[in-house]
Formats: structure tokens, sequence, C-alpha cells
């Protein structure tokens, strides 16, 4: 939505909430309008005990300066009111299917679909109760699948229409509140307690109620408040001149004076930027949980990605087994088979999928799992007298090393090239691994796990170089695949078998060169990175823990988004300096406008400053003051909009700017004033 101008119905909507924001208590925070509230208030005393056409047009016009300035920040507000509205239909209570006894009960069921539940209302489920939830029904709260897989309509929060698959044990775990489960059942832990969902995090975003200032708003405000001190004491030592000189002004006049000098525009304006820019963001179905993270997105230097699932789709499936020499086919489908029947990962269940289609066996009696984790890089199962292991091709070599002598390994070589040819393919090696008895380990083989680069990607980090960003992939396989999948989706630089302290240290390692880095990923192993990084997008996709770690949450999972927020986050730095220069040279340029009027009349040799030839001094005041209340109005929609934001070099924009929002801000006063002191002169009194 592009706005030039502000509408009738989103004014009388947003009127009612600018006139709340008119109490001295809520301008505390914007010290430079409550000023002008102040200087209203002695105006309007002075006005009523002396009444005069110049008193009250001043007064009514400087009431008007903060109800627009209000204003604009009320109808910034008011954007986000709608979406909050129909977001608050999804909190609708529901009931709830709980599984008595929680995660436990849950992991030593037989059938998981046949456990003891109790209906409860939604709005009474807290973190880590179990949920049953099957088609056609709403998911009760937020929560990761921890048994299953479903289809799911998310489209009342993403506002993508195609059903989204939702599984557990893999990055695409989590589940939204409030979204419906079309097809298969899930068996959901709940990761919020009550007021604390995502969506109730979107309302408070959405209509701006948490926000908080920025270091960079704060410390602009810092300025405008000294701004305003110093103009205080300039029209003071004006008023004791004056009255010394015997040119005498009014109370009035300098109140008046005093306001068109403080930088009352970027002053009323300055919130409202902050609150579009994070509408902008909620428009491109990015959630940002602070105004600090979308100004330090606008500053990004480096991008690191995970791959599986943030730069691939992420549903790495097994496509073909590949035994090593003197080792049956069958032998190897049947060790993989069995190292993935209790490997809750898509990864894993796709291996079952391969090799017993529609008909798992089910575990052995007597077997210990060993689950995946991003750590160890491998999984398998623990039987009496013979252990499988599947996983990362270091993991699992190290693992059979350890088991004894590398004499004993004759296949190390074979599984090597195995695995080069699998990774040159951009696919993911998993090596299968066995241990009879107390024998040393052998190498069995190679599952190819197959995944797919996202279209589009590649031109998007393009367009990111131009801007100077630098793309690093980050993931925990293993080189040869990541270099592939790196040139496939054409990143900058790209960081192997990383595990999730290494991808933290890396953070680390570019802020301490001084660098922003933004992080884009998805799964529980990149929560670490997420929380440190400046700006860390997780995919909606992704898991909860990833979604809590991150300060955004990408509503479409896609990773390329980082540039339309780093654009959003250019965007809004940008137009709160080109509005502030616009407001400081605006203020300065009113200076010469109204002083020589206000003094022509002691001075006459000020004549020559003159320049404006304004009708009269009242006229020349009057018309100063309308003009500082109308600019706001006319800047409301830029704010709202933002500074048209097109990639190039810092410094280009900078002089751009000063020279379009510096000059202008120079000149429109001299022709504004003017044309407004050709009306205002013409009502009697002025
Ligand atoms: N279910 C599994 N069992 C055994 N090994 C696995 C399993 N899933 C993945 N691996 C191995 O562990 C490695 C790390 O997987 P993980 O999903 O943690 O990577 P990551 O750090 O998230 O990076 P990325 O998501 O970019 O691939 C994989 O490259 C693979 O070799
Ligand atoms: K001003
Ligand atoms: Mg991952």
């Amino acid at each position: 939505m592009t706005a030039r101008t502000l509408t009738a119905p989103q004014v009388r909507e947003a009127l009612p909430g600018a006139l709340r924001k008119l109490s001295p208590h809520e301008l505390l925070a914007t010290p430079v309008m409550l000023v002008v509230e102040l200087g209203a208030v002695v105006t309007t005393v002075l006005s009523v005990l002396d009444p005069s056409v110049l008193g009250w047009s001043v007064t009514v016009w400087l009431w008007l300066t903060v109800l627009f300035g209000t204003l604009a920040e009320s109808v910034a507000e008011g954007r986000g009111k709608a979406q909050a509205a129909s977001l608050r239909a999804l909190q609708t209570d529901t009931l709830a299917r709980r599984v008595r006894g929680g995660v436990d009960q849950l992991r030593h069921a037989g059938d998981r679909w046949e456990l003891p539940v109790e209906e409860v209302p939604s709005s009474s489920l807290r973190r880590d109760d179990v949920v049953l939830v099957q088609a056609g029904e709403r998911i009760p709260a937020d929560g990761d699948v921890v048994e299953g897989v479903a289809s799911v309509d998310e489209s009342a929060v993403t506002g993508e229409s195609a059903p989204v698959i939702r599984e557990s044990g893999g990055d695409r775990s989590a589940v939204t509140g409030g979204t419906v489960v079309l097809s298969d059942r899930i068996a959901v832990r709940v990761t919020s307690d009550p007021g604390q969902s995502f969506v109730d995090r979107m309302i408070a975003l959405v209509e701006g109620s948490e926000r908080q200032r920025t270091p960079n708003e704060a410390a602009l405000e810092v300025l405008l408040s000294a701004l305003t001190v110093v103009f205080l004491v300039v029209v003071g030592t004006l008023y004791l001149i004056a009255d010394h000189s015997g040119a005498r002004q009014s109370v009035l006049v300098l109140v008046a004076l005093l306001v068109c000098l403080i930088p009352t525009t970027i002053g009323a304006l300055l919130s409202a930027i902050g609150i579009a820019g994070m509408d902008r963001l909620v428009r491109r179905n990015v959630l940002a949980m602070s105004g600090r993270a979308v100004e330090a997105a606008g500053d990004v230097d480096v991008l690191l990605l995970d791959k599986t699932g943030t730069i691939t789709h992420g549903n790495r499936r097994a496509s073909e087994l590949l035994a090593v020499t003197g080792v049956a086919p069958e032998e190897l489908a049947d060790a993989a088979l069995l190292a993935s029947l209790a490997d809750e990962t898509p990864e894993g269940r796709s291996i079952v999928e391969l090799v017993a289609p529609g008909d798992a066996p089910p575990v052995p009696a007597g077997a210990e799992l060993v689950e995946f984790s991003a750590a160890t890089r491998m999984s398998g199962v623990d039987l009496p007298g013979r252990l499988v292991r599947k996983g990362a091709a270091s993991a699992v070599a190290r693992w059979v090393h350890g088991t004894g002598p590398a004499a004993a390994h004759p296949s190390v070589a074979e599984v090597e090239t195995l695995v080069q040819r699998v990774s040159e393919q951009g696919g993911t090696p998993l090596v299968v691994a066995a241990q009879e008895g107390t024998a040393p380990a052998r190498l069995l083989g190679v599952v190819h796990l197959k995944d797919v680069v996202k279209d589009g990607i590649r031109e998007r980090f393009a367009e990111l170089r131009a801007m100077g960003i630098r793309t690093v992939m980050v993931t925990g396989d293993n080189a040869v695949t990541a270099r592939v999948i790196a040139e496939e989706a054409g990143v900058d630089d790209v960081l192997a078998e990383a595990t999730p302290e290494d991808k933290m240290r890396l953070i680390r390692e570019q802020q301490q060169g001084g660098r922003l880095v933004a992080m884009c990923g998805d799964g529980t192993n990149d929560a670490p990175a997420l929380a440190q990084a400046d700006v860390g997008v997780a995919m909606n996709t992704g898991t909860a823990a990833a979604k809590e770690a991150g300060n955004m949450v990408d509503l479409d999972s896609d990773p390329t988004k980082l540039l339309e927020v780093v654009e959003i986050g250019k965007q809004l730095l940008i137009t709160r300096g080109a509005l502030t220069t616009f407001s400081v040279a605006n203020d300065v340029a009113k200076y010469f406008a109204v002083l020589p009027a206000m003094f022509v009349v002691a001075f006459p040799q000020l004549g020559v400053l003159n320049v404006m030839q304004l009708s009269s001094p009242e006229s020349a005041i009057v018309s100063a003051v309308v003009f500082n209340a109308l600019v706001i109005v006319a800047l409301v929609p830029l704010a709202l909009r933002g500074v048209r934001y097109r990639p190039a070099a810092a410094d280009v924009l900078l002089r751009r700017n000063l020279l379009v929002y510096g000059l202008g801000g120079l000149v429109t006063p001299f022709v504004g004033i003017k044309l407004l002191d050709l009306v205002v002169s013409l009502i009697p009194g002025l």
C-alpha cells in the first residue's frame, strides 16, 4: 500500500487514539511535543485573559500542531489494528484432548493414539502438556509435533493458502495455535503458556502496544530535546534583548516563535516512522520482535544461512543405497532400516519408507535407541550383540575406528569414494556401519539423501552482494556437499561440518570484527546462533526453539526475504535521517523568515533582511505557525510509506538526501509562509 495522502476514514479511526495521546503523561515520551502543548496552554490562558484574533489564531494552531503529531502516531498504529482483529479470531477457546501424564506417557505407550486423554479448554493448556489433534481440528496451542505427520492449513496466520506439512523429529515440527489440521493426526507438545503464544505476540506487535523505543530513536530524541532547550534559551535571550532595546515582544509571540524554531516536524513523526517500519515488515509476512532488529537489518554486513530447510527445501529424502564390495545390498538395507526404525527425523523416516515401503517392521525387543543429535551427527540402535549406526561420514568413521584397529576396515577407501560421489551431486551421504559382538565394526555402505535448492535463491543472493552483504552458508553437512550446494545457491562462502557451537562462534568472530550479522535458520541446533546474531530470522517452518531464539520470524520461510528485511531497515534509517534533516533545515529557515518581520517595526533597518515582505508582523507569525503545523500533515504519508530506497553506496545516499531534504527544507518555508501570508493577511485583525 502506497498511500500518498491520508484518507478520511483513516483519520476518523485514528482520532480517538490521537486525542488520548494528548495527555501530558503520554507526551512525556516526546519532549518536543510536550513543549508545544505547554506553549498551547500558555497562549490559551493569555487569549482568554486578553482575547485577540492573533491570540486565538496562534492558540488554535498550536493545539492542532500537537494533535497532528499524535494523529500521525495513531494512524501508523491503526494500520495494524485490522490485522490484530483477524488474529484475535484465531484465539477462540476450543476443547483440547490432553494426554494424561504428558510427554513421558507418550514415550512409553504402545499405541500412542489410544492413550487416556482428558478434554480441557485450550486456554488452560500449559507448556509441556501433550495434546492429540486430528483432521478437521484446530490446533489448540503452539507446540512441536512429537508424533506423526499432518498437513496443516496455516493460512490464517501466514496468508498462504497451500497446506504445509508438519512432522515430528525434524526441523519442520513447529505448529501454531489456531491453525487447522487438514489430514492425518499429530501429537503436539505445547511450548507456550497461556497469553504468550505466537499469535499473542503477533497481536501485540501489529498493534504496536509492545513497541519499545530503539537506542537510535532514544538518542535522536535526546538530540531533539537538547535543540529544544537551546531554542528556549535563544527565545528567552531574545525577549531580554528586545525588552532592553524597546522592541518589547509579547509572551504570545515568543511562544509562537519558539514552536516554529524547535524541531516539531521530526518530533511529531518520529514514532510513526518506527511503527510504519515494523508494519511494512508485517506486510511482507515478517514479524520483528523488536524495532532494534529492524534497524540492525538496515546495516547488516554478513548473512549466515543454514543449508537444509533454509537454502534447500529441507525434505531430505533417502533416494538410493550404495553398498561396498563384499556387502550384499540386502545387508546394507537391513542395517539402514534397523538404524532408522526409531529415528523420528524426516531423514530417518525416509529411509524406512525407501527400504520397507508401507510395512515397517516393529522395533526389535531389547533395542536401545541412539537418537540423532546435531552434536554427534549420528543415530542408530544398540541390540544385544549388535550395534548399528548411520550418520555423517566423519562421525561414523570416528565411531568405527573406536571399535578396532584401522587395518580391520578395508572398505574405508571405497566408502570415501561413495561419499564423494553422493556429495558431488549435492546430496547428503549417510554412512552405515555395524558391529557384531566385540569384533571391530564394519562399514556397510552409504545412503544417499537428496535435497533440492529453493528456486530463485541465486538471483537474490546476487542482489544481496550488490548491497554489499556477504552470504555464508553454515551446515552440519560434509565439505563436498556443502561446496556443491553453495555453488548452486551462489553463496560467497561456506562453513561445513559445523556444530551449533561453530555457528555461534562464527557469528561472535564476525561481531568482534565490528560487523553486524544476520542469521537465517530453522533448526533447534540453529537456536544459539539465532540468539547471538544481531538479526536472527527464524523460518516459520522451523522448530519452536528457533522461533523463540530469533528476533524475527519469516512466516513464508524464505531466507531470501532477508533482502526485503534489509531494504526495509535501510528505508527506516534513511526516512528518519531525511525527515530529521528536513525538519531542522526548516526550522533554521523559519528563523530568518519570521524574525525580521517581528522586529521590522522597531528596527526599520532590518528591512533589508525582510526578504519575504510579509504583510504584517501578526500575519507573519500566524503564517509561520500554520505552516509549521501543516508541514507535519504533509509529511505523514512520507513517514508512513518511507523514503524510496534504491541500492546505492552510503555516501551517495547521504549526499542525495542532504541535497533533497536539506535544501528542500531550507527553501519550502520561504515559499510556504509567503503563500500562507497572502491568505492570512486577508483575515481582519492580522
Ligand atoms: N537422522 C539422522 N541420522 C544420522 N545422521 C544424520 C541424521 N540427520 C542428519 N544426519 C547427519 O548429520 C549432519 C548434520 O545434520 P543437521 O541437520 O544437524 O545439520 P545442520 O547443522 O542443521 O546443517 P544443515 O541444516 O544446513 O544441513 C547431516 O549432514 C548428516 O550427515
Ligand atoms: K518547528
Ligand atoms: Mg538444519
